[in-house]
């Protein structure tokens, strides 16, 4: 039995202005109970013009959301325009910054050196990473999504300390099922979430591969979440689309009704 929390994400992408998200936010504390926290940590990640509204709220009524953000400079500072740094967003008190999510590997360009210097920016500044990998269909098509995503954890752990990476949390998310109401199997999840526990044993040892958490995220909804959370090694999930509706995420964060 696995002593993992589970950790329920919300990456909210481009949708919800700071006045929307106030008031989402309130839906989720309002819905909440201490019980779903004790169960599960709940976290949201809005855009970046959200956090401070959002900050604002769960400083203000203690409450006991996470949040964090969708990206992360791997600069500190400086002439970088459009950049958000890991400085501005521990200012803001985010516990979690997701990296390397395949709409940013697919719109600009980042890849596992990118990856690799934003986790460790990250961690530079107190942040924890969800760091995002998985397959495309024409990988998953040649049977290849084990290697592949593989691929892309080894670089962007690289030369990181293991003191580091015993807390990052990594959500696989093959692209096919992101966003198309293509969920893979729970089976599919498990092969992959196993084999990058496995891999962080190779890299790191056994011990610090246990406490990793593993996510799975694409096209979770109320009504499959059950059914991947009951693999050994997915330890929650990245939600996209559900993550939008209050009421259907709260229902997934209660997974264990469904
Ligand atoms: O970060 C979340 C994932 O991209 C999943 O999105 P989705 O739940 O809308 O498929």
């Amino acid at each position: 039995m696995s002593t993992r929390t589970p950790l329920m994400a919300g990456n909210w992408k481009m949708n919800l202005n700071h006045l929307e998200a106030i008031a989402h936010v309130q839906k989720l504390a309002f819905a909440l109970a201490d019980k779903d926290y004790e169960a599960v940590e709940v976290a949201v990640l809005p855009p970046f013009t959200d956090l401070r509204s959002v900050q604002t709220l769960v400083d203000g009524d203690k409450l006991k959301i996470k949040y964090g953000a969708q990206d992360i400079s791997a600069q500190d500072s400086g002439a970088y325009t459009g950049e958000i740094s890991g400085p501005m967003l521990s200012k803001l008190k985010c516990t979690y910054v997701a990296i390397g999510h395949s709409e940013r590997r697919q719109y600009h360009h980042e890849n596992e050196e990118t990856c690799n210097a934003k986790v460790k920016a990250a961690y530079k500044h107190g942040l924890t990473p969800i760091l995002c990998v998985g397959e495309g269909l024409d990988i998953r098509k040649a049977g290849q999504q084990v290697q592949y995503t593989l691929n892309q954890l080894d670089g962007a752990l690289k030369d990181l300390p293991a003191e580091q990476a015993e807390s990052i949390v990594i959500a696989y998310e093959p692209v096919w099922a992101i966003g198309t109401g293509e969920v893979a199997t729970p089976e599919d999840a498990q092969e992959v979430c196993g084999a990058i526990r496995g891999r962080l044993a190779e890299l790191y040892s056994q011990e610090l591969a246990d406490k990793v958490r593993i996510q799975y995220g694409g096209s979770v909804k109320s009504g499959n979440v059950a059914a991947i959370m009951a693999q050994p090694d997915v330890d929650g999930a990245l939600i996209g689309g559900a993550a939008l509706d209050a009421d259907e995420f709260v229902k997934i964060v209660r997974f264990r009704d469904q």
